[in-house]
Order: structure tokens, then sequence, then C-alpha cells
């Protein structure tokens, strides 16, 4: 007799670097039962954005046309007041997320199926006891670095001291992680320990610990250091359990707009990709700054002076400010399709024809990475981006923009050795000039520097690394039958 497969319940943050791995990484789980131990049901919150909900949206699409023989369904939230007062973007989504919680209690409490756990966004970590009061297992999703998760479940520990003898401009001291962190190196949003968003923060990291297990969208080999210290608990306050870590990464994800998975990609007529066709091997370097990137007029006219001095071919996606001067509701600034001609320097296109593609939109970029004429990137250092460039063996520039992207870019450069560090002006908002930009593209594209041939070393060790991860036998593959065993155990626990 055919019995109904327990459900994960899934609530991720709207943004497609958190919903897509997500749901990314419990399909992985779902296959690794052999596809009908488990199904999955998505609570959908309603983003704060239009630009949000359509992603959203696309991606639910996707997903429902797409025949993947897993079970896999969508439940919307009803809608919630966005916070009005929230002083940041990292307040703003952790007050609208955790305002959902009644509605995720509901939503869990009147499934028809038993339910196997309920998986949070990091930003929903609150929401652990929705699950502890239903008697239902809870699982933390980390789609940052494990870097990340050091420092989060940390917080506690730092503000707590900060509040004490060490004073507010303690240096910042992380288990797993150098020490202390370079200024440089510690995000924005934890750099004032006065600020709402470090409270938040530490709020969420406390909540981290709180939770039965944390499922990590990272890899031991990748992250050796950070991850140990998780596991030893050295990161959380004294006296305080550290939940388990299932590192099960890299796990790459299929976009919510149109993009091929770099598993499998099938023969492209995207012009970025044509375009590419015609390049030597090895000879291009991609620029692309995720979802949130864009650059004022005369950052532009910096990096076109530094690609064209740089003599290298080049593919540079390039946005637009976001629109109606980018006061969406939660801060966030969402690009929009960039007007080259007013953009671009006169004479600029002209100048790098046959040698440069500027592309104004959205672009399909795993497939970029995966292709062979493409031997470096300049990322804004999005954990996604890294993940995707590591899988094949591109090494990096990063530049970090927002979010945690500055500890991503010295993880990278001074930890993983897998890119060529570059000077970014945090005090004008990140700003590289032309000479630095033409410097490092040089580095990394194969000029004489022992920097770039590192970097370049490296990142073609870590792509084998992190594909073994993921092998029968390796430390992913492990870490996804420890967290299938997690599962099953807890779904055969008495519920409430
Ligand atoms: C991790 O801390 C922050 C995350 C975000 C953030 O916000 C966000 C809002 C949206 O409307 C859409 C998004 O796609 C989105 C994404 C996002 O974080 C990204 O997460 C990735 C995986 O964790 C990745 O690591 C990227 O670097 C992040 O940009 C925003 C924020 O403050 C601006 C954070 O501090
Ligand atoms: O033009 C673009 C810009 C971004 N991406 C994808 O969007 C995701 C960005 O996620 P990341 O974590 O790097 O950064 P975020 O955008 O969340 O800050 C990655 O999967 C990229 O491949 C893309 O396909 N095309």
């Amino acid at each position: 007799m055919a019995t109904t497969p327990p459900a994960l319940v899934l609530l991720p943050e709207w943004g497609s670097g958190h919903l897509a791995p997500m749901l990314e990484s419990c399909k992985r789980v779902l296959l690794h039962g052999g596809g009908r131990a488990f199904s999955i049901t998505l609570l959908v919150m309603r983003p704060p954005t239009a630009e949000a909900s359509s992603e959203v949206e696309e991606h639910v699409r996707r997903e429902q046309a797409a025949f993947s023989g897993l079970e896999i369904g969508f439940h919307r939230l009803p809608a919630v007041d966005p916070p009005k007062d929230a002083v940041g973007v990292e307040e703003f989504i952790a007050r609208y997320v955790t305002a959902h919680a009644p509605h995720v209690r509901d939503a869990v409490a009147g499934m028809s199926r038993p339910v196997a756990a309920l998986v949070l966004d990091m930003f929903a970590a609150p929401l652990v006891d929705v699950a502890r009061g239903l008697g239902v297992p809870s699982y933390v999703f980390m789609s940052s670095t494990g870097a990340l998760l050091a420092l989060m479940l940390h917080l506690p520990v730092l503000r707590d001291a900060a509040d004490g003898e060490e004073g507010d401009d303690a240096a910042m001291r992380v288990p797993g992680l150098p020490s202390p962190l370079p200024a440089a190196a510690v995000p924005g949003f934890v750099a004032d320990r006065k600020s709402p968003n470090f409270e938040w923060f530490a709020r969420l990291g406390e909540r981290f610990a709180d939770a039965t297990g944390i499922i990590a969208n990272t890899a031991d080999e990748l992250e050796p250091g950070p991850l140990a210290a998780v596991a030893e608990g050295a990161c959380v306050p004294p006296g305080r359990p550290t939940p388990p870590v299932y590192p099960i990464g890299p796990v790459l994800s299929l976009g919510a707009k149109k993009d091929c998975s770099s598993e499998a990609p099938p023969l492209s007529t995207h012009e970025c990709v044509t375009w590419l066709d015609a390049q030597p091997a090895a000879s291009v370097v991609f620029l692309c700054f995720g979802s949130m990137g864009w650059f004022e007029p005369p950052q532009v006219a910096e990096i076109c002076a530094a690609l064209e001095r740089s003599r290298h071919r080049f593919l540079w996606v390039l946005r637009g400010p976001p629109g109606d001067g980018g006061g969406a509701p939660d801060g966030s600034e969402h690009p929009t399709d960039a007007d080259l001609d007013a953009l671009l320097p006169e004479g600029f296109l002209e100048r790098t024809k046959g040698r440069g593609l500027v592309w104004p939109t959205w672009a399909p970029q795993k497939e970029i990475l995966a292709h062979a004429a493409v031997s470096g990137f300049v990322t804004h250092g999005g954990w996604n981006s890294v993940l995707e460039s590591l899988w094949h063996g591109v090494p990096m520039i990063p530049w970090p923009l927002y979010a945690e992207q500055h500890l991503n870019a010295f993880e990278l450069v001074s930890v993983m050795g897998v890119a060529v560090a570059m000077e970014v002006d945090r005090d004008r908002e990140n700003f590289v000039e032309a000479a630095e930009l033409e410097r490092a593209v040089r580095s990394l594209m194969g000029g004489e520097s022992e920097d770039g041939r590192k970097a370049r070393e490296k990142a073609k060790e870590m792509m084998a690394v992190c594909r073994k991860a993921g092998e029968m036998g390796g430390s992913s593959y492990a870490a996804l039958q420890r967290l299938s065993a997690a599962l099953h155990y807890g779904a055969a626990l008495p519920k409430k």
C-alpha cells in the first residue's frame, strides 16, 4: 500500500540567491532517498517588492512546469504588513520574515501529511519556536558561507563582550577565522555594534543555536577552518550546544530567470554564449555583479578605462541604476537594464569592438562560467556566484558591494587563495580606480604576477574539491546521508 511521504516544509527568503539553493538542496535530499521518502512543500511569502515578486512567481512557474518526478507543492502565505521603521535592509528582512510566524504555524499545523521538518531561511531563524511548539524538527538553511555561519553564531558572544569590558571598538575575533578579522573584511551590518542590524544578526545567530540542525551550502574541504570551529562548539556562548551542521554543498541551482544548469548545459543560442564561441580558449575576463549590483557613471568610466588599457578580452554585464530612485520598501536596490549609450564613454564600444561585449541585462552566468573561453571572473562575491565560479575552476577578483560580500572577498583571497586582491574603497561606496582594476585583471589573466598564478592554480584545485565532495565517498555526500538519516528519525517522532 502506498503511504504519503512526510513533508519537508520550506520557508525561504524571496531573493533568488536564497530560495533557489534551499529548494535545490532539499531536492537533493529527496533524490538521495530515491525520490519517494519525502515530499516538499514550499511556503511562499509575498515579497516586499514588485521585482522580487515577479522573480518568485517565475521560479514557482518554472518549477511547476518542470517534470522532476519529485513531489513539490507551493503554499502561499497570507500577506503581512512590512515594517515601516526598519533602519537597514537586514532589520527589514528579519522583521518582515518573522511577522509570518502565525501563518507558518497555521500552514504547518494544517497539513494533511506528516511533517518531517521545517527548513528555515537564515533570516527566519526565530521561527524555530514555531517548529518547537508543534513538535517538529527545525533546520536553518545557510545560503552563505561557513565563515558567516561561524560569525553569526559568535555574534552573541561579541555583543555581550562589547557590553562589558571589551568596549565598542573591540577587535572582531571569531573562532575559525583569521584573528582579528581585518576591518575591511567585516560585513557592513555588523561593523557598528550599536546598530539595529548588528542586534538583528546577533539575535538570528542566537536562534541558529536552537535549531535541530543547520544545512549549509558549502563543503568541509572548502572552508575547513570555520566549519571545524562551529562543529567543535567554539563559536557559541559558553555552555550553549551547537546543533549538528550538514555541509552538503556546493549546490548550484537553476536561477529564477532563463538560465542553464551547469550540470548539463543545453546547446545555447544566447548572444553572450555565441559571442564566447568565437573567442580563443581561456582568453576572456567575465564581469558580473549579482542581482543587485550596479554602478554610477564615474565608476563605469573607470571600468571602461581599465578594460581598454588591459588589452584583454571581456564580457561585462553592466546594469543601470534602480528605477524610481531605488526606494524599495526593503531598501534593496534592484538594477534596471542599462542604457549603454548613456552610460558608456563615447567611442568605447567601437574601440573595443571584437574583443569586448557589454551586456545590459540579466545574463546566463552559469553557462558563461562553464564556457572554455572564460578564464577569470570579476564578481561582487555573492556566495552563489563564488560557488559557480569554483565549480568551473575560474579564479576571481572579488569586488564586494553589499550584504556579507566583504567577508567573502577576504576569505577568497586570504584563506582559500582562489582570487586576486583588489583595493575597494569602502568609504566611497566601494569605488575602484581604473589603474587598480587594470592591475588586478592583468594579474588574474596571466601576467607575470605570482598572485595571479597562485589564484589560477588554486581555483583549479578547488574545482576538483567541489566535484569530489558531492560524489559517493565525498564529504558533502556523507553529510547528505547524515542529514537524510536525521530527517527520517525526525519524521518518526510523535508530534504534539
Ligand atoms: C546575508 O546578508 C544579507 C542578504 C541580503 C540579501 O537580500 C536580498 C533581498 C532581495 O530582495 C533579493 C535578494 O536576492 C537578496 C539577497 C540577499 O543576500 C544574498 O544572499 C546570497 C546567499 O546568501 C549571497 O551570499 C549574496 O552575497 C547576498 O547578497 C541583503 C543584505 O543586506 C543588503 C544582507 O546583509
Ligand atoms: O546577470 C546575472 C546575475 C546573476 N545571476 C545569478 O544570480 C545568482 C546571484 O546570487 P549571488 O549569491 O551570487 O548574489 P546575490 O544576487 O544574491 O547578491 C547567481 O546564481 C548568478 O548565477 C545570473 O544568472 N545572471
